[in-house]
Protein backbone atom coordinates (compact mmCIF):
# COMPACT_ATOMS: atom_id res chain seq x y z
CA UNK A 1 0.00 0.00 0.00
CA UNK A 2 1.30 3.47 -0.88
CA UNK A 3 1.27 5.78 2.15
CA UNK A 4 0.20 9.34 1.16
CA UNK A 5 2.64 12.17 1.82
CA UNK A 6 0.87 15.29 3.09
CA UNK A 7 2.39 18.77 3.52
CA UNK A 8 1.20 21.41 5.99
CA UNK A 9 2.13 25.04 5.30
CA UNK A 10 1.27 26.83 8.54
CA UNK A 11 2.39 28.50 11.77
CA UNK A 12 3.55 26.74 14.94
CA UNK A 13 2.06 26.13 18.38
CA UNK A 14 4.65 25.20 21.02
CA UNK A 15 1.84 24.00 23.29
CA UNK A 16 0.96 21.37 20.70
CA UNK A 17 -2.76 22.01 20.16
CA UNK A 18 -3.02 24.07 16.96
CA UNK A 19 -1.06 24.94 13.81
CA UNK A 20 1.63 22.65 12.44
CA UNK A 21 1.67 20.53 15.60
CA UNK A 22 -2.06 19.73 15.37
CA UNK A 23 -1.73 19.10 11.63
CA UNK A 24 1.07 16.56 12.08
CA UNK A 25 -0.93 14.70 14.75
CA UNK A 26 -3.95 14.58 12.45
CA UNK A 27 -1.77 13.41 9.52
CA UNK A 28 -0.36 10.54 11.62
CA UNK A 29 -3.80 9.62 12.93
CA UNK A 30 -4.98 9.27 9.33
CA UNK A 31 -2.04 7.00 8.47
CA UNK A 32 -0.25 9.49 6.22
CA UNK A 33 3.34 10.74 6.23
CA UNK A 34 3.26 14.32 7.53
CA UNK A 35 5.60 17.13 6.41
CA UNK A 36 5.69 20.83 7.24
CA UNK A 37 6.78 24.20 5.84
CA UNK A 38 6.64 26.85 8.56
CA UNK A 39 5.30 30.35 7.85
CA UNK A 40 5.55 31.86 11.35
CA UNK A 41 6.84 30.85 14.75
CA UNK A 42 4.13 31.63 17.30
CA UNK A 43 4.57 32.00 21.07
CA UNK A 44 1.24 30.65 22.29
CA UNK A 45 -0.34 28.22 24.70
CA UNK A 46 -3.86 27.15 25.68
CA UNK A 47 -4.48 30.60 27.19
CA UNK A 48 -3.62 32.64 24.13
CA UNK A 49 -1.08 34.02 21.68
CA UNK A 50 1.73 36.20 23.08
CA UNK A 51 3.59 37.14 19.91
CA UNK A 52 4.81 35.71 16.63
CA UNK A 53 7.65 36.11 14.17
CA UNK A 54 6.82 35.66 10.48
CA UNK A 55 9.49 34.00 8.40
CA UNK A 56 10.85 35.59 5.27
CA UNK A 57 8.58 34.83 2.29
CA UNK A 58 11.47 33.60 0.12
CA UNK A 59 12.44 31.23 2.93
CA UNK A 60 8.89 29.87 3.13
CA UNK A 61 9.05 29.28 -0.65
CA UNK A 62 12.39 27.51 -0.23
CA UNK A 63 10.98 25.14 2.39
CA UNK A 64 8.08 24.21 0.07
CA UNK A 65 10.47 23.78 -2.88
CA UNK A 66 12.75 21.56 -0.78
CA UNK A 67 9.84 19.20 -0.12
CA UNK A 68 8.43 19.12 -3.66
CA UNK A 69 11.83 18.75 -5.36
CA UNK A 70 12.47 15.55 -3.41
CA UNK A 71 9.14 14.03 -2.41
CA UNK A 72 5.82 13.16 -4.07
CA UNK A 73 3.22 15.30 -2.32
CA UNK A 74 -0.31 13.86 -2.34
CA UNK A 75 -2.09 16.75 -0.60
CA UNK A 76 -1.35 20.17 0.85
CA UNK A 77 -2.99 21.87 3.83
CA UNK A 78 -2.47 25.63 4.26
CA UNK A 79 -3.16 27.31 7.61
CA UNK A 80 -1.76 30.58 9.03
CA UNK A 81 -0.06 32.53 6.22
CA UNK A 82 0.66 35.62 8.38
CA UNK A 83 1.12 38.25 5.68
CA UNK A 84 0.62 39.00 1.99
CA UNK A 85 4.25 38.32 0.97
CA UNK A 86 3.99 34.79 2.35
CA UNK A 87 0.57 34.31 0.73
CA UNK A 88 2.05 35.30 -2.65
CA UNK A 89 5.08 33.03 -2.14
CA UNK A 90 2.79 30.08 -1.38
CA UNK A 91 0.70 30.85 -4.48
CA UNK A 92 3.87 30.89 -6.60
CA UNK A 93 5.03 27.59 -5.10
CA UNK A 94 1.63 25.96 -5.71
CA UNK A 95 1.74 27.05 -9.38
CA UNK A 96 5.27 25.76 -9.79
CA UNK A 97 4.89 22.42 -8.01
CA UNK A 98 1.47 21.35 -6.81
CA UNK A 99 -0.79 19.13 -8.88
CA UNK A 100 -2.44 17.64 -5.78
CA UNK A 101 -5.53 18.71 -3.75
CA UNK A 102 -5.05 21.84 -1.63
CA UNK A 103 -7.08 22.45 1.55
CA UNK A 104 -6.97 26.06 2.76
CA UNK A 105 -7.97 27.02 6.31
CA UNK A 106 -8.05 30.84 6.02
CA UNK A 107 -6.75 31.46 9.57
CA UNK A 108 -7.17 35.10 10.62
CA UNK A 109 -7.71 35.39 14.39
CA UNK A 110 -6.90 32.84 17.15
CA UNK A 111 -9.65 31.79 19.58
CA UNK A 112 -7.94 34.07 22.10
CA UNK A 113 -8.57 37.08 19.83
CA UNK A 114 -4.98 37.58 18.64
CA UNK A 115 -4.62 38.45 14.95
CA UNK A 116 -2.57 35.84 13.07
CA UNK A 117 -2.97 37.50 9.65
CA UNK A 118 -2.13 41.11 8.76
CA UNK A 119 -5.33 42.90 7.80
CA UNK A 120 -3.62 44.01 4.59
CA UNK A 121 -3.13 40.32 3.66
CA UNK A 122 -6.83 39.49 3.35
CA UNK A 123 -6.84 40.48 -0.34
CA UNK A 124 -3.87 38.21 -1.14
CA UNK A 125 -5.50 35.31 0.73
CA UNK A 126 -8.81 35.88 -1.05
CA UNK A 127 -7.47 36.59 -4.55
CA UNK A 128 -4.34 34.40 -4.73
CA UNK A 129 -4.86 31.40 -2.44
CA UNK A 130 -8.61 30.77 -2.36
CA UNK A 131 -8.92 30.35 -6.17
CA UNK A 132 -6.08 27.79 -6.07
CA UNK A 133 -7.81 25.68 -3.39
CA UNK A 134 -9.70 22.44 -3.72
CA UNK A 135 -11.48 23.12 -0.42
CA UNK A 136 -11.50 26.31 1.66
CA UNK A 137 -12.75 26.05 5.25
CA UNK A 138 -13.73 29.47 6.71
CA UNK A 139 -15.33 29.84 10.12
CA UNK A 140 -18.07 32.46 10.44
CA UNK A 141 -15.87 35.47 11.34
CA UNK A 142 -13.51 34.58 8.47
CA UNK A 143 -16.48 34.33 6.08
CA UNK A 144 -17.58 37.79 7.19
CA UNK A 145 -14.16 39.28 6.39
CA UNK A 146 -13.83 37.43 3.06
CA UNK A 147 -17.26 38.65 1.95
CA UNK A 148 -16.84 42.17 3.36
CA UNK A 149 -20.02 41.87 5.45
CA UNK A 150 -20.84 44.47 8.08
CA UNK A 151 -21.72 41.93 10.76
CA UNK A 152 -21.16 38.26 11.57
CA UNK A 153 -23.26 35.52 10.02
CA UNK A 154 -25.44 34.57 12.98
CA UNK A 155 -27.84 31.83 11.88
CA UNK A 156 -27.98 28.61 9.93
CA UNK A 157 -30.30 30.27 7.41
CA UNK A 158 -27.73 32.99 6.78
CA UNK A 159 -24.97 30.37 6.42
CA UNK A 160 -27.09 28.71 3.71
CA UNK A 161 -27.54 32.08 1.97
CA UNK A 162 -23.87 33.11 2.07
CA UNK A 163 -22.09 29.91 1.09
CA UNK A 164 -22.57 30.45 -2.67
CA UNK A 165 -20.86 33.86 -2.48
CA UNK A 166 -17.86 32.21 -0.83
CA UNK A 167 -17.64 29.67 -3.61
CA UNK A 168 -17.79 32.51 -6.14
CA UNK A 169 -14.36 33.55 -4.80
CA UNK A 170 -13.01 30.62 -6.83
CA UNK A 171 -12.32 27.46 -4.81
CA UNK A 172 -13.71 24.12 -6.01
CA UNK A 173 -15.51 23.62 -2.70
CA UNK A 174 -16.29 25.71 0.39
CA UNK A 175 -16.83 24.19 3.83
CA UNK A 176 -18.46 26.94 5.89
CA UNK A 177 -18.02 25.94 9.55
CA UNK A 178 -20.76 26.67 12.06
CA UNK A 179 -18.77 26.02 15.24
CA UNK A 180 -19.30 29.63 16.35
CA UNK A 181 -23.11 29.28 16.45
CA UNK A 182 -24.90 27.73 19.43
CA UNK A 183 -27.36 24.84 19.53
CA UNK A 184 -27.40 21.10 20.03
CA UNK A 185 -25.55 20.36 16.82
CA UNK A 186 -22.49 21.94 15.26
CA UNK A 187 -23.29 22.17 11.58
CA UNK A 188 -21.01 22.84 8.62
CA UNK A 189 -22.14 23.42 5.02
CA UNK A 190 -20.17 22.03 2.08
CA UNK A 191 -20.85 23.72 -1.24
CA UNK A 192 -19.30 22.77 -4.59
CA UNK A 193 -20.60 20.40 -7.25
CA UNK A 194 -23.24 19.62 -4.66
CA UNK A 195 -24.41 21.16 -1.40
CA UNK A 196 -24.39 19.08 1.76
CA UNK A 197 -24.83 19.76 5.44
CA UNK A 198 -22.73 17.95 8.05
CA UNK A 199 -24.16 17.96 11.54
CA UNK A 200 -22.46 16.58 14.64
CA UNK A 201 -23.61 16.68 18.25
CA UNK A 202 -22.20 19.80 19.91
CA UNK A 203 -19.72 18.66 22.56
CA UNK A 204 -19.84 20.56 25.84
CA UNK A 205 -16.19 21.39 26.46
CA UNK A 206 -13.94 24.43 26.62
CA UNK A 207 -11.12 22.35 25.13
CA UNK A 208 -11.52 23.44 21.53
CA UNK A 209 -8.03 24.76 20.73
CA UNK A 210 -7.12 23.75 17.19
CA UNK A 211 -10.48 22.37 16.02
CA UNK A 212 -10.22 24.20 12.68
CA UNK A 213 -6.61 23.07 12.15
CA UNK A 214 -7.53 19.47 12.96
CA UNK A 215 -10.52 19.45 10.61
CA UNK A 216 -8.67 20.91 7.61
CA UNK A 217 -5.57 18.72 8.15
CA UNK A 218 -7.80 15.64 8.39
CA UNK A 219 -9.55 16.52 5.13
CA UNK A 220 -6.15 16.93 3.43
CA UNK A 221 -4.97 13.56 4.77
CA UNK A 222 -8.13 11.78 3.68
CA UNK A 223 -8.46 13.22 0.15
CA UNK A 224 -5.69 11.04 -1.37
CA UNK A 225 -7.19 7.94 0.28
CA UNK A 226 -10.60 7.93 -1.37
CA UNK A 227 -9.46 6.06 -4.49
CA UNK A 228 -9.22 7.62 -7.97
CA UNK A 229 -10.45 11.21 -8.06
CA UNK A 230 -10.26 12.71 -4.54
CA UNK A 231 -13.72 12.47 -2.98
CA UNK A 232 -14.32 15.72 -1.10
CA UNK A 233 -17.68 14.70 0.35
CA UNK A 234 -16.37 11.45 1.90
CA UNK A 235 -13.21 13.14 3.15
CA UNK A 236 -15.16 15.92 4.87
CA UNK A 237 -17.54 13.40 6.46
CA UNK A 238 -14.70 11.28 7.86
CA UNK A 239 -12.72 14.33 8.99
CA UNK A 240 -15.74 15.68 10.86
CA UNK A 241 -16.34 12.28 12.50
CA UNK A 242 -12.69 12.20 13.58
CA UNK A 243 -12.81 15.74 14.97
CA UNK A 244 -16.03 15.09 16.89
CA UNK A 245 -14.49 12.02 18.51
CA UNK A 246 -11.31 13.96 19.37
CA UNK A 247 -13.48 16.70 20.91
CA UNK A 248 -15.62 14.22 22.86
CA UNK A 249 -12.49 13.02 24.67
CA UNK A 250 -10.68 16.36 24.95
CA UNK A 251 -11.45 16.68 28.68
CA UNK A 252 -9.45 13.49 29.38
CA UNK A 253 -6.28 15.43 28.55
CA UNK A 254 -4.77 17.75 31.14
CA UNK A 255 -2.95 20.27 28.95
CA UNK A 256 -2.86 23.85 30.22
CA UNK A 257 -5.29 26.09 32.04
CA UNK A 258 -7.05 27.72 29.09
CA UNK A 259 -8.70 26.22 26.00
CA UNK A 260 -7.00 22.82 25.87
CA UNK A 261 -6.41 20.75 22.72
CA UNK A 262 -8.58 18.01 21.25
CA UNK A 263 -7.60 14.37 21.94
CA UNK A 264 -6.11 13.20 18.64
CA UNK A 265 -4.88 9.92 19.98
CA UNK A 266 -8.21 8.82 21.41
CA UNK A 267 -9.72 9.47 18.00
CA UNK A 268 -6.85 7.57 16.36
CA UNK A 269 -7.22 4.52 18.59
CA UNK A 270 -10.92 4.50 17.84
CA UNK A 271 -10.72 5.37 14.16
CA UNK A 272 -13.38 2.84 13.27
CA UNK A 273 -15.88 4.11 15.89
CA UNK A 274 -19.12 5.20 14.29
CA UNK A 275 -20.52 8.41 15.72
CA UNK A 276 -23.63 10.41 15.08
CA UNK A 277 -22.31 12.92 12.51
CA UNK A 278 -24.46 12.84 9.40
CA UNK A 279 -24.77 14.73 6.19
CA UNK A 280 -27.88 15.69 4.31
CA UNK A 281 -27.87 16.48 0.62
CA UNK A 282 -29.74 19.67 -0.12
CA UNK A 283 -29.37 19.80 -3.88
CA UNK A 284 -26.93 20.53 -6.67
CA UNK A 285 -24.95 23.75 -6.96
CA UNK A 286 -26.01 26.11 -9.70
N1 LIG B 1 -18.36 22.16 20.67
C1 LIG B 1 -18.28 21.55 19.50
N2 LIG B 1 -18.79 20.32 19.33
C2 LIG B 1 -18.72 19.68 18.15
N3 LIG B 1 -18.14 20.22 17.05
C3 LIG B 1 -17.61 21.46 17.16
C4 LIG B 1 -17.65 22.19 18.37
N4 LIG B 1 -17.02 23.40 18.17
C5 LIG B 1 -16.61 23.40 16.90
N5 LIG B 1 -16.98 22.24 16.28
C6 LIG B 1 -16.67 21.86 14.91
O1 LIG B 1 -15.26 22.06 14.79
C7 LIG B 1 -14.94 22.49 13.46
C8 LIG B 1 -14.20 23.81 13.54
O2 LIG B 1 -15.21 24.77 13.77
P1 LIG B 1 -15.05 26.26 14.13
O3 LIG B 1 -16.21 26.96 13.49
O4 LIG B 1 -14.90 26.38 15.61
O5 LIG B 1 -13.71 26.61 13.38
P2 LIG B 1 -12.52 27.51 13.75
O6 LIG B 1 -13.02 28.71 14.50
O7 LIG B 1 -11.79 27.74 12.47
O8 LIG B 1 -11.62 26.65 14.66
P3 LIG B 1 -10.33 27.22 15.39
O9 LIG B 1 -10.86 27.77 16.66
O10 LIG B 1 -9.46 26.06 15.57
O11 LIG B 1 -9.73 28.31 14.52
C9 LIG B 1 -16.28 22.51 12.72
O12 LIG B 1 -16.49 21.27 12.07
C10 LIG B 1 -17.29 22.73 13.82
O13 LIG B 1 -18.57 22.30 13.45
C1 LIG C 1 -0.34 28.59 14.29
C2 LIG C 1 -1.80 28.66 14.56
N1 LIG C 1 -2.66 28.38 13.56
C3 LIG C 1 -3.99 28.43 13.80
C4 LIG C 1 -4.48 28.75 15.04
C5 LIG C 1 -5.99 28.83 15.27
O1 LIG C 1 -6.43 27.97 16.27
P1 LIG C 1 -7.39 28.47 17.46
O2 LIG C 1 -8.44 29.37 16.83
O3 LIG C 1 -7.95 27.24 18.04
O4 LIG C 1 -6.53 29.27 18.40
C6 LIG C 1 -3.55 29.03 16.07
N2 LIG C 1 -3.93 29.35 17.32
N3 LIG C 1 -2.21 28.97 15.79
Amino acid sequence: MVIPNVLSIAGTDPSGGAGIQADLKAFSAHRTFGMSAITAVVAQNTRGVRSFVSLDAAFVYDQIAAVFEDIRVDAVKIGMVANSEIALAIAKALDRYASCPVVLDPVMVAKSGHHLLDESAVAALRDELIPRSTVVTPNLPEARVLLGLERDIDSLEEMRERVAALRALGPQWVLLKGGHLTGETSLDILHGERTLEFAAPRVTTTNTHGTGCTLSASIAALLPQTGGTPDVVRSVQSAKDYLTEALRHADELTVGGGHGPVHHFYAMWNASTQIAASHVSVGAAS
